[in-house]
Protein backbone atom coordinates (compact mmCIF):
# COMPACT_ATOMS: atom_id res chain seq x y z
CA UNK A 1 0.00 0.00 0.00
CA UNK A 2 1.47 3.05 -1.07
CA UNK A 3 -1.17 5.28 1.21
CA UNK A 4 -2.82 3.93 4.84
CA UNK A 5 -5.30 6.15 6.07
CA UNK A 6 -6.11 5.01 10.05
CA UNK A 7 -8.99 6.39 11.56
CA UNK A 8 -9.29 9.70 10.80
CA UNK A 9 -11.05 12.28 12.55
CA UNK A 10 -11.65 16.33 11.79
CA UNK A 11 -13.83 18.24 13.70
CA UNK A 12 -14.86 22.26 13.19
CA UNK A 13 -15.71 23.06 16.40
CA UNK A 14 -18.97 21.04 16.94
CA UNK A 15 -19.26 19.79 13.76
CA UNK A 16 -17.61 16.27 12.76
CA UNK A 17 -16.45 16.76 8.82
CA UNK A 18 -14.29 13.54 8.68
CA UNK A 19 -15.75 11.01 11.47
CA UNK A 20 -13.30 7.81 11.88
CA UNK A 21 -12.07 7.41 8.13
CA UNK A 22 -10.09 4.32 7.49
CA UNK A 23 -8.75 3.77 3.93
CA UNK A 24 -5.46 2.48 2.04
CA UNK A 25 -4.36 2.75 -1.53
CA UNK A 26 -2.58 0.49 -3.79
CA UNK A 27 0.46 1.41 -5.78
CA UNK A 28 -0.54 2.86 -9.15
CA UNK A 29 -4.12 2.69 -8.99
CA UNK A 30 -6.99 5.35 -9.33
CA UNK A 31 -8.80 5.28 -5.87
CA UNK A 32 -11.79 7.59 -6.32
CA UNK A 33 -13.87 9.18 -3.61
CA UNK A 34 -17.32 10.61 -3.67
CA UNK A 35 -20.15 11.83 -1.41
CA UNK A 36 -22.37 14.23 -1.60
CA UNK A 37 -22.02 18.36 -0.66
CA UNK A 38 -20.27 18.49 2.61
CA UNK A 39 -19.86 14.77 2.57
CA UNK A 40 -15.74 15.82 4.11
CA UNK A 41 -14.24 14.80 0.74
CA UNK A 42 -12.25 17.82 0.83
CA UNK A 43 -11.52 18.09 4.17
CA UNK A 44 -10.04 14.58 4.30
CA UNK A 45 -7.75 15.76 1.25
CA UNK A 46 -6.72 19.08 3.18
CA UNK A 47 -5.91 16.45 5.98
CA UNK A 48 -4.63 13.79 4.53
CA UNK A 49 -1.88 16.89 2.16
CA UNK A 50 -1.29 18.43 5.86
CA UNK A 51 -3.32 21.67 5.26
CA UNK A 52 -5.08 20.54 8.32
CA UNK A 53 -4.17 18.45 11.44
CA UNK A 54 -6.56 15.86 12.46
CA UNK A 55 -7.73 15.38 15.75
CA UNK A 56 -7.54 11.28 15.82
CA UNK A 57 -6.05 9.02 13.08
CA UNK A 58 -2.90 8.31 11.29
CA UNK A 59 -1.02 8.72 7.75
CA UNK A 60 1.10 6.54 6.16
CA UNK A 61 2.58 7.05 2.79
CA UNK A 62 5.07 4.50 1.20
CA UNK A 63 5.93 3.61 5.12
CA UNK A 64 6.21 7.12 6.39
CA UNK A 65 3.83 8.41 9.33
CA UNK A 66 2.94 11.77 7.88
CA UNK A 67 0.43 12.64 10.21
CA UNK A 68 0.94 16.50 11.08
CA UNK A 69 3.70 17.67 8.69
CA UNK A 70 3.22 20.46 6.29
CA UNK A 71 2.31 20.46 3.38
CA UNK A 72 5.00 21.43 2.05
CA UNK A 73 7.28 18.58 3.45
CA UNK A 74 4.36 15.93 2.09
CA UNK A 75 4.96 17.52 -1.23
CA UNK A 76 9.06 17.24 -1.21
CA UNK A 77 8.19 13.21 -0.08
CA UNK A 78 5.96 12.50 -3.02
CA UNK A 79 2.32 13.58 -2.26
CA UNK A 80 0.85 16.13 -4.15
CA UNK A 81 -2.51 17.74 -4.71
CA UNK A 82 -4.59 19.53 -6.83
CA UNK A 83 -7.27 22.43 -6.30
CA UNK A 84 -11.19 22.15 -7.06
CA UNK A 85 -10.17 25.98 -8.24
CA UNK A 86 -7.82 25.97 -10.23
CA UNK A 87 -4.91 28.27 -9.71
CA UNK A 88 -2.48 28.24 -12.12
CA UNK A 89 0.06 31.46 -12.48
CA UNK A 90 -2.60 33.11 -15.08
CA UNK A 91 -0.25 36.16 -15.95
CA UNK A 92 2.66 34.21 -17.02
CA UNK A 93 3.16 31.67 -19.93
CA UNK A 94 2.33 27.91 -19.71
CA UNK A 95 5.77 26.77 -19.74
CA UNK A 96 6.62 28.72 -17.31
CA UNK A 97 3.91 27.73 -14.75
CA UNK A 98 5.64 24.49 -14.54
CA UNK A 99 9.51 25.95 -14.52
CA UNK A 100 8.71 27.62 -11.08
CA UNK A 101 7.78 24.34 -9.27
CA UNK A 102 11.01 22.67 -11.15
CA UNK A 103 13.37 25.22 -9.63
CA UNK A 104 11.73 25.25 -6.11
CA UNK A 105 12.29 21.62 -6.29
CA UNK A 106 15.11 20.90 -7.61
CA UNK A 107 16.89 23.86 -6.18
CA UNK A 108 16.07 21.82 -2.87
CA UNK A 109 17.61 18.47 -3.86
CA UNK A 110 20.48 19.89 -5.74
CA UNK A 111 20.26 21.92 -8.70
CA UNK A 112 19.11 21.50 -12.32
CA UNK A 113 20.47 23.20 -15.22
CA UNK A 114 18.11 25.32 -17.30
CA UNK A 115 18.15 23.38 -20.16
CA UNK A 116 17.27 19.94 -18.23
CA UNK A 117 14.45 22.07 -16.54
CA UNK A 118 12.99 23.08 -20.02
CA UNK A 119 13.43 19.61 -21.62
CA UNK A 120 11.62 18.23 -18.88
CA UNK A 121 9.22 20.77 -18.84
CA UNK A 122 8.00 20.45 -22.59
CA UNK A 123 7.70 16.63 -21.89
CA UNK A 124 5.37 17.30 -19.23
CA UNK A 125 3.44 19.56 -21.72
CA UNK A 126 3.51 16.87 -24.28
CA UNK A 127 2.25 14.46 -21.78
CA UNK A 128 -1.12 16.39 -20.55
CA UNK A 129 -1.11 17.52 -24.45
CA UNK A 130 -0.80 20.89 -24.13
CA UNK A 131 2.62 21.45 -26.31
CA UNK A 132 0.70 23.49 -28.75
CA UNK A 133 -0.03 26.38 -25.67
CA UNK A 134 3.69 26.36 -24.30
CA UNK A 135 3.83 29.98 -25.06
CA UNK A 136 0.50 31.09 -24.29
CA UNK A 137 -0.49 32.98 -21.00
CA UNK A 138 -2.21 30.36 -18.72
CA UNK A 139 -5.09 32.69 -18.76
CA UNK A 140 -5.86 32.54 -22.00
CA UNK A 141 -6.52 28.94 -21.80
CA UNK A 142 -10.17 27.29 -21.97
CA UNK A 143 -11.03 25.91 -18.32
CA UNK A 144 -10.03 21.99 -19.44
CA UNK A 145 -6.49 23.48 -20.74
CA UNK A 146 -6.08 24.52 -17.55
CA UNK A 147 -7.15 21.60 -15.57
CA UNK A 148 -4.52 20.38 -17.48
CA UNK A 149 -2.25 23.11 -16.72
CA UNK A 150 -2.52 22.27 -12.98
CA UNK A 151 -1.88 18.33 -13.19
CA UNK A 152 0.97 19.23 -15.27
CA UNK A 153 2.47 21.86 -12.92
CA UNK A 154 1.91 19.20 -10.23
CA UNK A 155 3.98 16.81 -12.47
CA UNK A 156 6.20 19.29 -12.15
CA UNK A 157 7.40 18.17 -8.96
CA UNK A 158 7.42 14.51 -9.88
CA UNK A 159 4.69 12.87 -7.31
CA UNK A 160 4.22 9.26 -6.34
CA UNK A 161 1.00 10.31 -5.70
CA UNK A 162 -1.43 12.70 -7.10
CA UNK A 163 -4.25 13.85 -4.98
CA UNK A 164 -6.78 15.28 -7.62
CA UNK A 165 -9.92 17.63 -6.21
CA UNK A 166 -12.49 17.60 -8.87
CA UNK A 167 -10.37 17.61 -12.23
CA UNK A 168 -13.70 17.26 -14.47
CA UNK A 169 -15.97 19.94 -12.21
CA UNK A 170 -17.27 22.64 -14.73
CA UNK A 171 -16.14 21.10 -18.09
CA UNK A 172 -17.69 20.25 -21.06
CA UNK A 173 -17.96 16.28 -22.16
CA UNK A 174 -15.06 16.49 -24.42
CA UNK A 175 -12.78 17.98 -21.86
CA UNK A 176 -13.80 15.69 -19.32
CA UNK A 177 -12.68 12.81 -21.64
CA UNK A 178 -9.35 14.53 -22.13
CA UNK A 179 -8.64 14.49 -18.55
CA UNK A 180 -9.99 11.53 -18.11
CA UNK A 181 -7.14 10.12 -20.93
CA UNK A 182 -4.75 12.38 -18.71
CA UNK A 183 -5.57 10.35 -15.35
CA UNK A 184 -5.04 7.19 -17.07
CA UNK A 185 -1.70 8.08 -18.61
CA UNK A 186 -0.64 8.71 -15.16
CA UNK A 187 -1.36 5.64 -13.60
CA UNK A 188 0.10 4.28 -16.68
CA UNK A 189 3.61 6.18 -16.09
CA UNK A 190 3.59 4.36 -12.90
CA UNK A 191 1.99 7.67 -10.32
CA UNK A 192 -1.09 6.83 -7.78
CA UNK A 193 -3.86 8.96 -8.02
CA UNK A 194 -6.69 9.80 -5.66
CA UNK A 195 -9.33 11.42 -6.82
CA UNK A 196 -12.26 13.50 -5.68
CA UNK A 197 -14.64 13.57 -8.25
CA UNK A 198 -19.05 14.57 -8.26
CA UNK A 199 -19.23 13.55 -12.20
CA UNK A 200 -20.53 9.33 -12.33
CA UNK A 201 -19.42 9.26 -15.62
CA UNK A 202 -15.84 9.81 -14.62
CA UNK A 203 -15.57 8.40 -11.47
CA UNK A 204 -16.95 4.95 -12.95
CA UNK A 205 -14.82 4.89 -16.23
CA UNK A 206 -11.50 5.70 -14.18
CA UNK A 207 -11.10 4.33 -10.80
CA UNK A 208 -10.74 0.93 -9.86
CA UNK A 209 -12.10 1.16 -6.71
CA UNK A 210 -13.83 4.26 -4.99
CA UNK A 211 -15.13 5.29 -1.58
CA UNK A 212 -18.04 6.50 -0.50
CA UNK A 213 -18.67 9.07 1.96
CA UNK A 214 -21.96 10.55 3.55
CA UNK A 215 -21.91 13.27 6.43
CA UNK A 216 -18.40 12.60 6.98
CA UNK A 217 -18.22 8.57 7.62
CA UNK A 218 -17.27 5.83 5.06
CA UNK A 219 -20.34 4.11 3.92
CA UNK A 220 -18.83 2.12 1.21
CA UNK A 221 -15.84 1.18 -0.24
CA UNK A 222 -15.68 -1.64 -3.61
CA UNK A 223 -15.17 -1.37 -7.43
CA UNK A 224 -17.60 0.82 -9.56
CA UNK A 225 -19.86 -2.12 -10.37
CA UNK A 226 -20.03 -2.74 -6.27
CA UNK A 227 -20.63 1.16 -5.77
CA UNK A 228 -23.05 1.19 -8.56
CA UNK A 229 -25.40 -1.40 -6.57
CA UNK A 230 -24.90 -0.49 -3.05
CA UNK A 231 -28.21 0.51 -1.59
CA UNK A 232 -26.32 3.25 0.68
CA UNK A 233 -24.82 4.99 -1.60
CA UNK A 234 -27.41 4.93 -3.94
CA UNK A 235 -29.74 6.64 -0.90
CA UNK A 236 -27.34 8.71 0.03
CA UNK A 237 -26.30 10.15 -3.45
CA UNK A 238 -26.46 8.19 -6.29
CA UNK A 239 -30.18 8.03 -6.63
CA UNK A 240 -31.86 5.34 -8.71
CA UNK A 241 -30.96 6.69 -12.39
CA UNK A 242 -27.37 5.43 -11.55
CA UNK A 243 -28.67 1.95 -10.29
CA UNK A 244 -25.93 -0.75 -12.75
CA UNK A 245 -27.70 -3.40 -10.92
CA UNK A 246 -31.04 -3.18 -12.48
N1 LIG B 1 -12.58 25.35 7.46
C1 LIG B 1 -13.78 24.93 7.86
N2 LIG B 1 -14.39 25.44 8.97
C2 LIG B 1 -15.60 25.01 9.37
N3 LIG B 1 -16.30 24.05 8.75
C3 LIG B 1 -15.78 23.51 7.63
C4 LIG B 1 -14.49 23.92 7.13
N4 LIG B 1 -14.22 23.19 6.01
C5 LIG B 1 -15.28 22.39 5.82
N5 LIG B 1 -16.22 22.56 6.79
C6 LIG B 1 -17.47 21.81 6.95
O1 LIG B 1 -17.13 20.44 6.98
C7 LIG B 1 -18.08 19.65 6.27
C8 LIG B 1 -17.37 18.89 5.17
O2 LIG B 1 -16.97 19.80 4.16
P1 LIG B 1 -16.09 19.39 2.89
O3 LIG B 1 -15.79 20.64 2.15
O4 LIG B 1 -14.98 18.55 3.33
O5 LIG B 1 -17.13 18.51 2.06
P2 LIG B 1 -17.01 17.97 0.58
O6 LIG B 1 -17.45 16.57 0.62
O7 LIG B 1 -15.68 18.27 0.04
O8 LIG B 1 -18.10 18.87 -0.17
P3 LIG B 1 -18.13 19.40 -1.70
O9 LIG B 1 -18.51 18.22 -2.53
O10 LIG B 1 -19.24 20.41 -1.66
O11 LIG B 1 -16.80 19.98 -2.02
C9 LIG B 1 -19.13 20.62 5.75
O12 LIG B 1 -20.22 20.61 6.64
C10 LIG B 1 -18.41 21.95 5.76
O13 LIG B 1 -19.32 23.01 5.94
Amino acid sequence: MILEVNNITKRFGGLVAVDDVTFSVREREIFGIIGPNGAGKTTLFNVITGFYKPDKGRIIFQGNDITGKKPNEIAKMGLLRTWQIVRPFLGMKVIDNLLVPMYVKKGIIGGITEREAIERANEILEFVGLSHRRDFLAEALPQGERKRLEIARALASEPKLLMLDEPAGGLTPTEMDEVMDVVRKLRESGITVVVIEHNMRVVMGICERIMALNFGRKIAEGTPEEIGRNEEVIKAYLGERFHVGG
